[in-house]
């Protein structure tokens, strides 16, 4: 494998794109907005030249890594790649599109591969005529720091392409863990019940959020606790997350805490808002 097309130039795909080129793969970053796309160039340069100035990488590496990197103006431009990491708004309507689109343009061998966090993988290679090449690719956020790969199975899914991405994985410097096309994957489906119960316990009058917080931190080695956690994820991200788990496991145990939909209401959805669990303004 030698090129990787990435689709969408946010926080995601910027990082993706990112760390891709580190491992030496040709990248081609596609997104409808084109400054995005800009956006995310300038700051992969600004990345490198950070390493650089740190004396992490030699100039002649930082100018390697950036002839690596161009921008596509069509997904068309994708044709030949090995590989395309999708990374576009979580919305199964914006994803289909670009996804038979992909499948149009490409030719047989391109394997699909989408960051998405909650939708159905199996879903998504229904969109396309080869579902055994499509996968999940499931990084955390920022990308470059986070070394694990959520990589998934869909129900089509070939070994063979499964296998492919263990190799992108490492070679990207990353841990890839398998998991089947389940709601919330592997870390998501432990970390989403626990920040809500969290939230119940707190509801419950168990302790108060800062001794909850701490117990975490030094009981279980938690580098953050369930709401400084929750407030920087978004509450809102929250509530869709616990929502999802309740439908697709159809199982009311998952359902998200009253406080966490009241806080909601009242625009207390953490860090992006100012104020969540705790208050950012002061
Ligand atoms: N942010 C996170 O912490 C995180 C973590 C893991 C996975 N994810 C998943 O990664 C994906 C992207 O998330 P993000 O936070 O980078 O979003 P973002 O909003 O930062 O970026 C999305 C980008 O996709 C572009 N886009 C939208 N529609 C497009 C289309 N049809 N074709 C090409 N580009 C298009 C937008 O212009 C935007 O630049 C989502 O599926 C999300 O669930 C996010």
């Amino acid at each position: 494998m030698i090129n990787i097309g990435v689709i969408g130039a946010g926080a995601m795909g910027s990082g993706i794109a990112q760390v891709a080129a580190e491992a030496g793969y040709g990248v081609l970053i596609f997104d409808v907005d084109p400054n995005a796309s800009e956006k995310a160039l300038g700051k992969l340069q600004k990345n490198w030249q950070k390493a650089v100035d740190k004396e992490k990488i030699n100039p002649e590496e930082m100018q390697k890594r950036v002839a690596l990197v161009r921008v596509a103006s069509d997904l068309a431009d994708l044709k030949d790649f090995d590989l395309v990491i999708e990374a576009v708004a979580e919305n199964q309507e914006v994803k289909k599109s670009v996804f038979s689109r992909l499948d149009e343009v490409c030719t047989e061998k391109t394997i699909f591969a989408s960051n998405t966090s909650s939708l159905s993988i199996t879903e998504i290679g229904s969109f396309t005529n080869r579902p055994d090449k499509v996968a999940g690719m499931h990084f955390f956020n920022p990308v470059p720091v986070m070394k694990l790969i959520e990589i998934i199975k869909g129900l089509a899914t070939s070994e063979e392409t499964i296998d492919a991405l263990k190799v992108v994985a490492a070679k990207m410097k990353k841990v890839g863990v398998v998991a089947n096309d389940t709601p919330g994957f592997i870390v998501n489906r432990l970390l989403v019940p626990l920040c809500n119960e969290a939230i119940k316990m707190l509801e419950a009058g168990v302790a108060s959020l800062e001794d909850i917080d701490t117990a975490m931190k030094l009981g279980a080695n938690w580098p953050m606790g369930p709401f400084e956690l929750s407030d920087l994820v978004g509450l809102d991200v929250h509530i869709g997350a616990t929502a999802g788990l309740e439908r697709e496991l159809n199982d009311s145990h998952y359902a998200c805490a009253r406080l966490a939909r009241q806080m909601y209401r009242a625009n207390r959805l953490g860090r992006k808002t100012g104020k969540g669990f705790y208050d950012y303004n002061k």
